[in-house]
């Protein structure tokens, strides 16, 4: 059997380098990456996304938002499964997303962390147990201060395992997002949203379910981003024997 050959979208990022170094890790090829900043030492560097996508058996993203309905239509394109770990993208980037995975098998999560996964599921269960007219749930979240998306891909994504176990949406629900002057009481239902950044904090999270006689919380705390870059492997792995489809995370580590 051939070694698998995985690409690398914006390979000089902060998850890029660490991509790069896990993909050689994990005994794979690293068929070459695309960066605007130049290269690493030893490792091809395309200057089309196009020819980045023909020359690798999967490519892994992790740029911005704003690059992700383009890369997933050159992975529909080539062909060519596609794992996606950009956050802060619109309803309309999602779709496009979506739409790609008709043709090609994409993994697209909000986090990578196995911990952040098993966290999903267990607000979603939490939700499920604890009223929405008792208990209020709100989300915090910490990045480093170079973070350009808020609320986190992560926090929104636990506000819909929220809803998900009210059995209803994060839209239905309504969003509190970033709460300042008089902003009268909050909303019975609503998910709140709060967002610190400072330093060089890696991902930290928070749900808290505030009653009036009781609160309950869940962290999860990244200590070092390798943990992404393991787990986006990991699931580089896994898509590229999967048929077309919209896949996340809890796929991948067989949570689903
Ligand atoms: N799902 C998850 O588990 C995780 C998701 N993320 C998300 O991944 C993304 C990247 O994070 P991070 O690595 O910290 O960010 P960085 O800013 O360090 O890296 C982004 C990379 O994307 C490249 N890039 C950005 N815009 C363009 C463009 N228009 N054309 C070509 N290349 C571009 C940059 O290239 P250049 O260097 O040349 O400017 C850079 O290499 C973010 O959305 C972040 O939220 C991060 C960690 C975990
Ligand atoms: O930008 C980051 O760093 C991270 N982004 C992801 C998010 O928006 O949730 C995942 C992780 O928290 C790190």
């Amino acid at each position: 059997m051939s070694t698998l050959r995985i690409g690398i979208a914006g390979i000089s990022g902060r998850m890029g380098r660490l991509l790069a170094e896990e993909v050689l890790a994990s005994g794979a090829q690293l068929a070459g990456g695309t960066s605007r900043s130049g290269g690493l030492e030893g490792v091809t560097l395309f200057s089309d996304t196009g020819a980045l996508f023909a020359a690798s058996d999967v490519v892994i993203d992790f740029t911005n938002a704003a690059l992700a309905a383009t890369h997933a239509a050159l992975a529909a394109t080539h062909r060519k499964p596609f794992v996606l770990g950009s956050s802060g993208l619109s309803v309309g980037q999602e779709a496009a997303v979506a739409q790609a995975a008709h043709v090609t098998p994409i993994v697209y999560a909000a986090n990578f962390a196995p911990g952040v996964n098993l966290l999903f599921a267990l607000a979603e269960r939490m939700a499920a147990a604890l009223p929405a007219e008792q208990y209020d749930a709100e989300i915090v979240e910490m990045h480093h201060r170079q973070k350009v998306d808020a609320p986190s891909g992560t926090a929104i994504g636990l506000g819909r395992a929220v809803a998900r176990g009210r059995g209803t949406t994060l839209e239905e629900c309504g969003m509190e997002s970033g709460r300042d002057g008089h902003t009268g009481p909050r909303q019975t239902g609503a998910i709140g949203f709060a967002a610190l950044r400072g330093g060089q904090v890696v991902g930290e999270h928070t749900l808290l379910f505030a009653a009036g006689n009781e609160q309950i919380a869940l962290t999860h705390r990244s200590f070092d981003r390798r943990v992404y870059a393991v787990g986006a492997v990991r699931a580089a792995r896994w898509v590229s024997t999967q048929a077309p489809g919209l896949y996340d995370m809890k796929h991948v580590l067989g949570m689903g």
